[in-house]
């Protein structure tokens, strides 16, 4: 098993691995793309707290309000784009899209849904996990290996900034088609408004 995000959105990524081995199942976390591009910001001005606004960043210039998609935390969420250039060498049965909100409201049941993708007994269940109200997040409830609660680093689930909302609105106006797009083509309304 080997994982990161950028594969998804890495051009050579699906022809590299279709060579490597032609079976290999890909799992893909997706999250509504205009909270995931705050979220990809947030961890950049993590890093740089000298970084330009959120709305300085994603719009090509601020009199037309163009969406900038050559802003990495824009183009990673047209996920349509890249789920063509996988397709390309994969069958969609190879791809299972795990709801990133899902995960949040109700892992044991996103994580059912990878135990039965990856042909593996459903071991990890609702019994698992606890909602931890400090986190704000579900955490495992005992971890392989130890015997206390564990939950995810404190670079997971870090409060967002503000963004106005007209800025939202643009972006979400932005995604909408490339959403209704990508719910068409892996058959899965992940309801991202
Ligand atoms: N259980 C649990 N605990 C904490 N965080 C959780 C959990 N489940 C999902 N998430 C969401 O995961 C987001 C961070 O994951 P990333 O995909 O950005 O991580 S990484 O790219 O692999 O570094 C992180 O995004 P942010 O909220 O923007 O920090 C979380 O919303």
């Amino acid at each position: 098993m080997e994982k990161t995000p950028s594969y998804f959105v890495t051009r050579e990524a699906p022809r590299r691995i279709f060579t490597m081995n032609h079976n290999t199942k890909l799992i893909v976390v997706v999250r509504d793309p205009v909270t995931r591009a705050v979220s990809d910001y947030t961890q950049t001005l993590s890093k740089n707290p000298g970084l330009p606004s959120f709305q300085n960043l994603v719009f090509k210039n601020s009199s037309t309000r163009m969406i900038d998609t050559s802003w990495s935390a824009v183009r990673i969420g047209i996920y349509s784009k890249h789920l063509e250039n996988w397709l390309r060498y994969f069958p969609l049965s190879r791809l299972l899209f795990v709801s990133g909100e899902r995960l949040v409201t109700d892992p044991a049941s996103e994580m059912e849904r990878v135990q039965d993708f990856l042909g593996l007994k459903r071991l990890v269940t609702n019994k698992h996990f606890y909602f931890n109200q400090t986190k704000g997040f579900p955490c495992l409830k005992k971890p392989e290996g130890s015997s206390r609660p564990r939950c995810l680093g404190k670079s997971k689930g870090r409060a967002h900034p503000h963004i106005p909302s007209d800025v939202l609105y643009k972006l979400r106006d932005f995604y909408r088609p490339f959403n209704l797009k990508f719910y068409q083509m892996t058959g899965q309304d992940f309801g991202w408004e």
